[in-house]
Parts: C-alpha cells; sequence; structure tokens
C-alpha cells in the first residue's frame, strides 16, 4: 500500500485557483485541476467561493453518494491526506450490518433480543449478507441497467452453497445438501432462516434483478416439490436447484390475474388418456422469457389444474416491457397446442385450486419478506439523507415535517417485521396443508398492509429527496427505482383489494354462528 502524502489545511488553501485546484473532502485532499473541465457537475460548482483550497465536506455529501469517491476514475484524484487527521465517513462494508437506527430489524440490532432467531440464525444472516453484498450487488447494478438475465456466475455461485434449493424453504428437498457451507444442517434449516435469505436478496436495491434472481422458481417449483412425481422430480429438479435450468409460474392471463376461476388457457386430453393437449396465453410471467419449464394453471374438464409444460414445440415467448428492469425476463407466453404427457399434471386433475392456495401463501409470505425488508432501505436512505442534506440553512431533518414522515415509516415498518416473524414462527410451527388453511387470511392482511405501508413510504420519501427521488442517477437513485417499482409489491401475488377481501370472507368463515352483540 503506497503512503499518501500529508497536507496541512494551509498548504492546501494555496491551491485555491481555476488552475490550480485542491478541495479537502473528509480529511482527503484532491486536486481537481484537471478533472474539473470533466467533472458531471460543470467546472462553475467547483470555482463558487467557499470551495477551492477548502474543505467541501458538507458541500460534496449535500450533492453526491459517497460512492462516488470510490469509482476507480475519482479515486485516484486523491492526492493526498490532511496531516493528524483521519477520515470519518464510511462507505458500504460488504456484509456489515447498518448502524442507522431502525434499518436493520431488532433482531439484528445490538442490545434488542429476539424470541425467534438464535445463534446460529446470527452467523447464516451473516454469511448470506456477505454472500450477496460480495457477488450479487455488482452483478445486480449491472443488469438491472442493461436488462440482461443476471449472469450465469451468479447463479452458479448461488447453487455452490444451495442458495437455490434454500430459497424454496425447509423440506425434503435440502436432504443431503451442505447448506451455506455447513453453517446449518437441512434438518435445522427453518422458516427464519428462509425469511433471513428472501430479504437480504432484496438489499441489493434493484426490483427487476431481484426477480429476475429466480423468483420464477421460488414461486413456479414449490408445486412441483409439493405435488408432482417422484420420476418428475428426480428428472427436473436436481438441474433447476443448481441454477442449470429455469422455471417459472404461469397463472396470470391477459383475461385474467387474481380470478384464478376466469383462466382460459385450457388443456384437454388425448384420446388415449395419455397427454394433455394445452391451448392458451399467460401474461406477466416472470422469468418466462428464459423459463425452460413452465407449472401452467389449466381449465379442465373437471375445473382447474396445475401441468408442469416443457420449452418446445408450441412454447413461445415474448418479452413485456414493464417500469423495472427486462433482467425480471417478464414474458408473454403463448402455447399453441402443446402436448404434455399426463405425468406432468401437478396434484389430482381439477384439484389445481389446493395446489395454487398453498403456493399462494408461500409466495406471498417471500412477498412481505421482501418489502419489509425493502422499506428498512427506505429508513436507511432517508435517515442519511436528511441528516446530511440542508435546505433554509439547516439539515432536513431539523424540520418537524421532514421528522413526522419517518416516524411514519419506522413505525409502519417496525410493526411489518413483528407481524412477520409471528406469521413465520406459525409457519415453522404448522404442516403444508395447516398453513394454507390457517395462515391464508393472515398472509393475505400482511400482504395488502406491506404494499400499502410501502407505497406510503416510497411517496413520503420521494418528498424527503425532491428532484433526486424522481432521477435515477445519483443521490435518489434508490428511491426513484424503490418509488418506480413499488407498485409490483401490490400486484404480484395478489392485488391489494383482493387480498383484503380474502382476509376477511376467511374470517367471516370462522364466526361462530351463535355469536351476537
Ligand atoms: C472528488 C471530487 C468530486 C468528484 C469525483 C465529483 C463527481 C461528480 C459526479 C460523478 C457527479 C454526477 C452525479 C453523481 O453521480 O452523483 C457530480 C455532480 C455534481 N457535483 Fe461533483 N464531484 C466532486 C466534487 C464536487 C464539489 C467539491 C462540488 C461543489 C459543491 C461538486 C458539485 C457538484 C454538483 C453541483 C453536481 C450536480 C449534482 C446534481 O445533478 O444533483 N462536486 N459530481
Amino acid at each position: 500500500m503506497s503512503t499518501l502524502k500529508t497536507f496541512t489545511r494551509e498548504e492546501v488553501e494555496k491551491h485555491n485557483t481555476e488552475d490550480d485546484l485542491w478541495v479537502v473532502i473528509d480529511a482527503k485532499v484532491y486536486d481537481l485541476t484537471r478533472f474539473k473541465n470533466l467533472h458531471p457537475g460543470g467546472i462553475s460548482a467547483l470555482l463558487e467561493e467557499d470551495i477551492p483550497g477548502q474543505d467541501a465536506t458538507e458541500a460534496f455529501y449535500g450533492l453526491h453518494r459517497h460512492e462516488v469517491l470510490e469509482r476507480p476514475q475519482y479515486k485516484r484524484l486523491q492526492i493526498g491526506i490532511i496531516e493528524g487527521e483521519q477520515p470519518q465517513i464510511v462507505g458500504k462494508v460488504n456484509g456489515a450490518l447498518s448502524d442507522i437506527p431502525f434499518a436493520e430489524p431488532t433482531w439484528l440490532t445490538p442490545g434488542y433480543h429476539s424470541p425467534y432467531f438464535n445463534e446460529k440464525h446470527r452467523k447464516f444472516q451473516a454469511a448470506v449478507r456477505k454472500f450477496f453484498d460480495d457477488y450479487v450487488y455488482p452483478d445486480a447494478q449491472l443488469r438491472e441497467a442493461d436488462g440482461k438475465r443476471p449472469s450465469q456466475d451468479v447463479f452458479d455461485k448461488m447453487a455452490e452453497v444451495n442458495l437455490h434449493a434454500m430459497r424454496m424453504g425447509p423440506g425434503k428437498h435440502l436432504k443431503g445438501l451442505t447448506l451455506m457451507n455447513g453453517l446449518v444442517t437441512p434438518e435445522e434449516f427453518d422458516y427464519f432462516h428462509e425469511l433471513i435469505i428472501q430479504q437480504e436478496v432484496v438489499r441489493c436495491g434493484a426490483r427487476g434483478y431481484g426477480d429476475g434472481l429466480l423468483a420464477g422458481c421460488v414461486i413456479g417449483l414449490p408445486p412441483v416439490l409439493n405435488f408432482g412425481s417422484p420420476e418428475l422430480k428426480s428428472r427436473i429438479v436436481p438441474d433447476i436447484l443448481q441454477g442449470k435450468k429455469f422455471i417459472c409460474l404461469a397463472v396470470s392471463e391477459a383475461h385474467a390475474g387474481s380470478d384464478v376461476f376466469g383462466l382460459q388457457t385450457t388443456a384437454t386430453k388425448t384420446e388415449d388418456g395419455k397427454h394433455w393437449i394445452i391451448s392458451g396465453n399467460k401474461k406477466w410471467i416472470t422469468n418466462g422469457t428464459f423459463a425452460d419449464y413452465f407449472t401452467v394453471g389449466c381449465k379442465t374438464e373437471d375445473g382447474f389444474t396445475v401441468i408442469l409444460v416443457e420449452r418446445g414445440d408450441g412454447v413461445e415467448t415474448k418479452p413485456i416491457k414493464t417500469a423495472y428492469s427486462a433482467t425480471a425476463g417478464t414474458a408473454y407466453v403463448t402455447f399453441d397446442k402443446v402436448k404434455v404427457p399426463v405425468e406432468n399434471t401437478l396434484g389430482e386433475e381439477g384439484g389445481g385450486i389446493f395446489v395454487m392456495l398453498s403456493n399462494f401463501n408461500h409466495e406471498r409470505w417471500v412477498m412481505c419478506c421482501a418489502s419489509a425488508r425493502s422499506q428498512r432501505l427506505l429508513i436507511d436512505e432517508c435517515m442519511k439523507w436528511t441528516a446530511q442534506r440542508k435546505a433554509f440553512g439547516k439539515p432536513l431533518n431539523t424540520q418537524a415535517v421532514i421528522r413526522a414522515k419517518l416516524a411514519g415509516m419506522i413505525a409502519r415498518t417496525e410493526a411489518i417485521q413483528a407481524w412477520l416473524e409471528n406469521i413465520t414462527y406459525q409457519m415453522c410451527n404448522m404442516s403444508y396443508k395447516e398453513q394454507a388453511n390457517k395462515l391464508a387470511g393472515q398472509l393475505a392482511f400482511l400482504k395488502m398492509y406491506s404494499t400499502r405501508s410501502a407505497a406510503q413510504s416510497a411517496a413520503d420519501a420521494v418528498q424527503m429527496f425532491g428532484g433526486r427521488g424522481v432521477t435515477q442517477t445519483g443521490m435518489g437513485k434508490f428511491i426513484e427505482h424503490y418509488h418506480r417499482a413499488v407498485p409490483f409489491d401490490s400486484l404480484l401475488g395478489g392485488a391489494e383489494d383482493v387480498l383484503a377481501d380474502l382476509g376477511v370472507r376467511q374470517a367471516m368463515r370462522g364466526m361462530p354462528s351463535n355469536a351476537r352483540l
């Protein structure tokens, strides 16, 4: 490591002209003489009265994210450090917990306790966070921007520690696998471990990429694992869990979304009864553009049946342009007389609704994990921004109206996480069938509440960030992205109003017949 030159502040002050332009940012000395013509913010900003030869820390952090100084092309501008001083501002440290108040759930905040998470969960969380920071975060920033599928390297790395398998939750599919380099055994792995993974995934702050990172598998594979024949499972599951083949869930259609009984894709049996012939279309299918397998909801003679379709003759996928990145692989899928062996039926013929309902619960729970964690990201960003940004001569957080917005954001996020942990505990203690019955209403309400809260917090965050909250680069980039992508959470896995109604109808069914005021 080269030792940096040291300067006194008096020495730096002498370099205060357009042709000899130094500044101090967080005790580091930068020579901007040649850079000034390339500065994206223009020359004049650098020549303002209190900048040349001065300490520009406050001015800099009012306009730039810290990561700007870490980019190699800008890092080189540093020529030294102020004698006897140390930089105080710390950038992103891979694997580290945030020390911003409320930016982590209580169980990850020093000094707080949890009835749910033990020491093993904590070690597991630390390893998963480091993994995502090291391998996934950089890829997320690239792919969200260029819209290409998440890199195969990332899928392979995830497969090495069996993350694809763990994202399916606890169960037989984990048997014999080494999880996260042995940090947890398949028998110990519970829904709290899965919650950790689902929450760490979203910290990359790239919603389209988050879905591109095989969200299709998270919702498309469980019906195969839970209802597929042993032959089907042994043929297709290993490659999927190794990140070599891809699967998606194909239920919603141009004609019907949350209303699964309104679906129009048909599956009819061939005369010999050995095959299904499937025709119809599916819309908004996450990972559909690159999927090898489709878990398809079909209208059959007996009602509604779920069937696994393999990419082949008669299957076509086209990308759909949505508000987030094409990296998610959102597709319009058409099935034109696709011939599928009846052995690919998942669950009973006509029993698709049970397959779907149990799957919906897990899908909605995953989405609640993600939404709860994304809202922490908002807190992290807003707490920092409102402390470092000055308006009317004072930091933004000196304004009561800003603090009121932060209060709402924090209270909602804490409530969601606490409710989520309670439901997760119930899941740990209920069979899959019991979960389908007892938790459908709870999860419907939690998802509805999470996504309404998220939309409110995203709107509040935009108000705090002002123009930067609608700008795709710079200080507000995560806020702009989140605000743009937040409606996805409120629609995928069931629209808010539909879920709210589902929860109430389930509660009504549980009303004792003799209940009176
Ligand atoms: C090492 C020193 C600096 C570097 C590497 C740098 C780099 C950049 C970059 C990359 C941007 C584009 C926006 C972004 O990505 O955040 C930017 C914007 C800007 N910079 Fe700098 N800058 C430096 C110092 C300064 C200083 C000392 C000032 C003076 C106040 C300044 C004022 C601005 C302004 C006004 C903008 C436009 C911000 C906006 O559009 O919101 N910069 N700078």
